[in-house]
Protein backbone atom coordinates (compact mmCIF):
# COMPACT_ATOMS: atom_id res chain seq x y z
CA UNK A 1 0.00 0.00 0.00
CA UNK A 2 1.12 3.55 -0.18
CA UNK A 3 0.05 6.89 1.33
CA UNK A 4 1.71 9.76 -1.43
CA UNK A 5 4.04 7.37 -2.15
CA UNK A 6 5.06 6.74 1.28
CA UNK A 7 4.67 2.40 0.96
CA UNK A 8 4.29 -0.06 2.93
CA UNK A 9 3.69 -3.80 3.56
CA UNK A 10 0.81 -3.92 5.76
CA UNK A 11 0.97 -7.45 7.40
CA UNK A 12 -2.41 -9.19 9.53
CA UNK A 13 -0.99 -10.06 13.30
CA UNK A 14 -4.50 -10.48 13.95
CA UNK A 15 -5.21 -14.00 12.18
CA UNK A 16 -1.81 -15.14 12.68
CA UNK A 17 1.30 -14.73 15.07
CA UNK A 18 3.74 -12.62 13.70
CA UNK A 19 4.91 -11.57 17.03
CA UNK A 20 8.15 -14.06 16.61
CA UNK A 21 9.48 -12.03 14.14
CA UNK A 22 13.47 -10.52 13.92
CA UNK A 23 14.61 -7.06 13.52
CA UNK A 24 16.69 -8.94 10.64
CA UNK A 25 13.22 -10.35 9.29
CA UNK A 26 11.72 -7.20 8.84
CA UNK A 27 14.45 -5.80 7.28
CA UNK A 28 14.35 -8.09 4.86
CA UNK A 29 10.89 -7.97 3.46
CA UNK A 30 11.43 -4.02 3.72
CA UNK A 31 14.60 -4.64 0.70
CA UNK A 32 13.61 -3.30 -2.53
CA UNK A 33 15.80 -6.16 -4.34
CA UNK A 34 15.98 -9.05 -2.22
CA UNK A 35 12.73 -8.48 -0.48
CA UNK A 36 8.86 -7.41 -1.14
CA UNK A 37 10.06 -3.39 -0.78
CA UNK A 38 8.70 -0.51 1.47
CA UNK A 39 9.76 2.59 3.55
CA UNK A 40 7.85 1.00 6.48
CA UNK A 41 6.39 -2.40 7.47
CA UNK A 42 2.80 -1.57 9.32
CA UNK A 43 1.38 -4.54 11.55
CA UNK A 44 -2.48 -4.80 12.74
CA UNK A 45 -2.47 -6.59 16.21
CA UNK A 46 -5.71 -7.03 18.78
CA UNK A 47 -5.80 -3.73 21.12
CA UNK A 48 -4.45 -3.63 24.32
CA UNK A 49 -6.29 -1.45 25.87
CA UNK A 50 -10.46 -1.31 25.82
CA UNK A 51 -10.58 2.01 24.13
CA UNK A 52 -9.07 0.41 21.03
CA UNK A 53 -9.83 -1.11 18.09
CA UNK A 54 -6.90 -2.42 17.24
CA UNK A 55 -2.98 -1.97 17.52
CA UNK A 56 -1.10 -0.90 15.18
CA UNK A 57 2.91 -1.41 15.27
CA UNK A 58 5.47 -0.04 12.99
CA UNK A 59 8.98 -1.35 11.38
CA UNK A 60 11.20 0.72 9.75
CA UNK A 61 12.70 -0.27 6.73
CA UNK A 62 15.99 -1.08 9.03
CA UNK A 63 14.08 -3.34 10.92
CA UNK A 64 13.40 -0.77 14.15
CA UNK A 65 10.22 -0.31 15.84
CA UNK A 66 8.97 3.30 15.77
CA UNK A 67 6.28 5.03 17.73
CA UNK A 68 4.12 6.48 15.12
CA UNK A 69 3.43 6.62 10.78
CA UNK A 70 0.93 9.30 9.68
CA UNK A 71 0.87 7.70 6.00
CA UNK A 72 0.41 4.71 7.32
CA UNK A 73 -2.40 5.31 9.57
CA UNK A 74 -4.50 6.05 6.56
CA UNK A 75 -3.61 2.80 4.66
CA UNK A 76 -4.52 1.16 7.81
CA UNK A 77 -7.78 1.63 7.98
CA UNK A 78 -8.31 0.90 4.56
CA UNK A 79 -6.44 -2.28 4.77
CA UNK A 80 -8.59 -2.64 7.93
CA UNK A 81 -12.25 -2.18 6.38
CA UNK A 82 -11.02 -4.06 2.73
CA UNK A 83 -9.82 -7.02 4.45
CA UNK A 84 -13.12 -7.36 6.12
CA UNK A 85 -11.73 -6.76 9.67
CA UNK A 86 -13.87 -4.18 10.67
CA UNK A 87 -16.59 -2.33 9.47
CA UNK A 88 -16.03 0.59 12.26
CA UNK A 89 -15.78 4.42 10.90
CA UNK A 90 -14.41 5.91 12.54
CA UNK A 91 -11.62 3.68 13.90
CA UNK A 92 -9.43 3.93 17.24
CA UNK A 93 -6.21 2.88 16.75
CA UNK A 94 -3.41 2.11 19.33
CA UNK A 95 -0.13 2.80 18.75
CA UNK A 96 2.62 3.50 21.03
CA UNK A 97 1.89 6.18 23.25
CA UNK A 98 -1.94 7.14 22.65
CA UNK A 99 -4.69 6.09 20.66
CA UNK A 100 -5.61 7.75 17.68
CA UNK A 101 -9.06 8.43 15.58
CA UNK A 102 -8.93 7.11 11.90
CA UNK A 103 -11.87 8.24 9.65
CA UNK A 104 -12.28 7.07 5.46
CA UNK A 105 -14.45 9.95 3.88
CA UNK A 106 -16.55 9.40 1.33
CA UNK A 107 -14.10 10.95 -1.87
CA UNK A 108 -11.64 8.47 -0.44
CA UNK A 109 -9.60 10.23 1.17
CA UNK A 110 -8.76 9.35 4.67
CA UNK A 111 -9.06 11.75 8.09
CA UNK A 112 -6.77 10.92 11.15
CA UNK A 113 -6.51 12.76 14.86
CA UNK A 114 -3.08 12.52 14.80
CA UNK A 115 -2.90 14.00 18.58
CA UNK A 116 -1.14 16.51 20.26
CA UNK A 117 2.31 17.40 19.29
CA UNK A 118 4.66 17.37 21.93
CA UNK A 119 6.90 19.86 22.42
CA UNK A 120 9.16 19.48 25.90
CA UNK A 121 12.60 18.03 24.59
CA UNK A 122 12.99 15.30 26.81
CA UNK A 123 9.51 14.17 25.20
CA UNK A 124 10.96 14.14 21.63
CA UNK A 125 13.62 12.99 22.84
CA UNK A 126 16.39 15.82 22.52
CA UNK A 127 19.62 17.08 24.50
CA UNK A 128 19.89 20.83 24.20
CA UNK A 129 22.63 20.70 26.15
CA UNK A 130 25.55 23.16 24.90
CA UNK A 131 23.40 23.62 21.52
CA UNK A 132 22.94 27.66 20.88
CA UNK A 133 18.77 28.01 20.87
CA UNK A 134 16.62 31.30 19.99
CA UNK A 135 13.26 32.12 20.38
CA UNK A 136 10.82 32.95 17.39
CA UNK A 137 7.72 33.81 18.31
CA UNK A 138 6.19 30.63 19.91
CA UNK A 139 8.73 28.33 18.31
CA UNK A 140 12.39 27.59 20.34
CA UNK A 141 15.19 27.14 17.36
CA UNK A 142 18.49 25.34 17.74
CA UNK A 143 21.57 26.15 15.67
CA UNK A 144 22.62 22.29 15.70
CA UNK A 145 25.75 22.20 14.78
CA UNK A 146 25.47 19.62 11.11
CA UNK A 147 27.99 22.34 8.97
CA UNK A 148 26.52 25.23 6.97
CA UNK A 149 23.51 24.61 5.19
CA UNK A 150 23.29 25.78 1.49
CA UNK A 151 20.56 27.53 0.31
CA UNK A 152 19.00 27.41 3.79
CA UNK A 153 16.36 30.62 4.46
CA UNK A 154 18.14 29.97 8.25
CA UNK A 155 20.53 27.61 9.87
CA UNK A 156 17.80 27.06 12.96
CA UNK A 157 16.06 23.75 13.67
CA UNK A 158 12.77 23.18 15.00
CA UNK A 159 12.37 19.98 17.36
CA UNK A 160 8.97 18.45 18.01
CA UNK A 161 7.48 15.29 18.48
CA UNK A 162 4.31 13.65 16.85
CA UNK A 163 4.85 10.58 18.66
CA UNK A 164 7.79 10.40 16.86
CA UNK A 165 11.07 12.75 16.91
CA UNK A 166 11.00 15.65 14.13
CA UNK A 167 13.86 18.37 13.27
CA UNK A 168 12.33 21.00 10.83
CA UNK A 169 13.93 23.65 9.11
CA UNK A 170 13.22 26.46 6.39
CA UNK A 171 14.69 26.67 2.86
CA UNK A 172 14.57 28.68 0.16
CA UNK A 173 13.86 25.64 -1.95
CA UNK A 174 13.44 22.47 -1.42
CA UNK A 175 14.13 21.00 -4.08
CA UNK A 176 17.62 22.11 -4.36
CA UNK A 177 18.42 21.69 -0.22
CA UNK A 178 21.16 19.23 0.93
CA UNK A 179 18.32 16.64 2.08
CA UNK A 180 20.43 13.30 1.39
CA UNK A 181 23.80 14.67 1.85
CA UNK A 182 22.92 16.22 5.33
CA UNK A 183 19.62 14.78 5.93
CA UNK A 184 21.93 11.14 7.40
CA UNK A 185 23.85 13.64 9.53
CA UNK A 186 20.59 14.96 11.09
CA UNK A 187 19.04 11.57 11.70
CA UNK A 188 22.05 10.31 13.40
CA UNK A 189 22.93 13.63 15.38
CA UNK A 190 24.22 12.78 19.13
CA UNK A 191 21.57 15.26 20.57
CA UNK A 192 18.73 12.73 19.62
CA UNK A 193 19.18 9.80 21.28
CA UNK A 194 16.83 8.02 19.21
CA UNK A 195 17.61 9.52 16.30
CA UNK A 196 15.23 12.02 14.22
CA UNK A 197 13.50 12.20 11.43
CA UNK A 198 15.12 15.37 9.01
CA UNK A 199 12.38 17.60 7.84
CA UNK A 200 13.35 20.93 5.03
CA UNK A 201 10.22 23.35 4.78
CA UNK A 202 9.82 25.40 1.46
CA UNK A 203 7.43 28.08 2.51
CA UNK A 204 4.87 29.16 -0.40
CA UNK A 205 2.29 31.08 1.38
CA UNK A 206 0.68 31.48 4.79
CA UNK A 207 -1.70 28.23 3.83
CA UNK A 208 1.03 26.52 1.51
CA UNK A 209 4.35 24.57 1.93
CA UNK A 210 6.69 21.51 0.31
CA UNK A 211 8.31 19.29 1.91
CA UNK A 212 10.89 16.84 2.05
CA UNK A 213 11.73 14.52 4.95
CA UNK A 214 14.49 12.27 5.15
CA UNK A 215 13.00 9.84 7.78
CA UNK A 216 14.84 8.02 10.73
CA UNK A 217 15.31 4.20 9.38
CA UNK A 218 14.19 4.67 5.92
CA UNK A 219 16.05 7.42 4.39
CA UNK A 220 14.03 10.19 1.92
CA UNK A 221 10.21 9.17 1.34
CA UNK A 222 8.31 10.25 -1.26
CA UNK A 223 6.02 11.78 1.54
CA UNK A 224 5.78 11.83 5.33
CA UNK A 225 2.88 12.14 7.23
CA UNK A 226 3.69 12.90 10.84
CA UNK A 227 7.02 15.18 9.02
CA UNK A 228 4.37 17.42 7.48
CA UNK A 229 2.29 17.34 10.83
CA UNK A 230 5.51 18.61 12.69
CA UNK A 231 6.22 21.22 9.49
CA UNK A 232 3.26 23.06 9.63
CA UNK A 233 3.07 23.00 13.71
CA UNK A 234 6.42 24.58 13.59
CA UNK A 235 5.34 27.06 10.98
CA UNK A 236 2.52 27.90 13.03
CA UNK A 237 4.60 28.19 16.36
CA UNK A 238 6.76 30.59 13.66
CA UNK A 239 3.91 32.75 12.94
CA UNK A 240 5.17 32.16 8.95
CA UNK A 241 1.88 29.37 8.20
CA UNK A 242 -1.64 29.79 9.16
CA UNK A 243 -3.91 26.20 9.34
CA UNK A 244 -5.31 24.02 7.20
CA UNK A 245 -2.36 23.85 5.41
CA UNK A 246 -1.67 21.93 1.67
CA UNK A 247 1.15 19.91 2.14
CA UNK A 248 3.17 19.43 -1.17
CA UNK A 249 5.13 16.42 -1.37
CA UNK A 250 6.88 14.43 -4.36
CA UNK A 251 3.98 11.61 -3.51
CA UNK A 252 1.26 13.60 -3.24
CA UNK A 253 -0.54 16.50 -1.26
CA UNK A 254 -1.74 16.22 2.32
CA UNK A 255 -3.91 18.85 4.19
CA UNK A 256 -2.95 19.07 7.53
CA UNK A 257 -5.08 21.48 10.80
CA UNK A 258 -3.82 22.68 14.03
CA UNK A 259 -5.74 25.13 16.56
CA UNK A 260 -2.43 25.63 18.45
CA UNK A 261 -2.82 25.96 21.64
CA UNK A 262 -6.37 26.84 23.13
CA UNK A 263 -6.99 27.48 26.97
CA UNK A 264 -3.53 26.28 27.66
CA UNK A 265 -4.21 22.78 26.07
CA UNK A 266 -2.22 21.91 22.91
CA UNK A 267 -5.14 20.55 20.24
CA UNK A 268 -4.31 17.47 18.03
CA UNK A 269 -3.13 17.75 14.62
CA UNK A 270 -5.67 16.62 11.86
CA UNK A 271 -4.30 15.07 8.62
CA UNK A 272 -6.41 14.64 5.47
CA UNK A 273 -4.71 12.30 2.54
CA UNK A 274 -4.82 9.35 0.43
CA UNK A 275 -4.46 6.16 0.59
CA UNK A 276 -4.01 3.01 -2.16
CA UNK A 277 -3.42 -0.41 -2.32
CA UNK A 278 -1.15 -1.80 -4.55
CA UNK A 279 -1.12 -5.36 -4.65
CA UNK A 280 -1.97 -8.31 -2.28
CA UNK A 281 0.34 -11.55 -1.30
CA UNK A 282 1.54 -14.41 0.77
CA UNK A 283 5.15 -15.17 1.46
CA UNK A 284 6.79 -17.84 3.65
CA UNK A 285 9.05 -16.07 5.92
CA UNK A 286 12.28 -18.67 6.72
N1 LIG B 1 10.52 7.09 9.83
C1 LIG B 1 9.57 7.43 10.90
C2 LIG B 1 8.39 6.43 10.90
C3 LIG B 1 7.50 6.57 9.67
C4 LIG B 1 6.92 7.96 9.57
C5 LIG B 1 6.41 8.38 8.21
N2 LIG B 1 6.48 7.39 7.18
C6 LIG B 1 5.01 8.98 8.33
O1 LIG B 1 4.22 8.90 7.37
O2 LIG B 1 4.73 9.60 9.39
C7 LIG B 1 10.29 7.37 12.24
O3 LIG B 1 11.29 6.66 12.34
O4 LIG B 1 9.82 8.03 13.17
Amino acid sequence: MHGAGNDFIVVNGIDQDLSKITQDQWRALSNRQFGVGADQILLIEKPTRSDADFRYRIFNADGGEVEQCGNGSRCFVRYVHEQGLSKKNPLQVEVAHTVISLRALENGDVEVNMGAPIFEPALVPFNPEGIASKQEFHETLYALPIGKNPGAHDDWIAVLSMGNPHAVQIVLDVDSAPVRIEGPSIEIHPAFPKRVNAGYVQILNRHEIKLRVFERGAGETLACGTGACAAVVSGIRRALLDSPVKVHTHGGDLQISWRGIVDGITQPVIMTGPAATVFEGEIELN
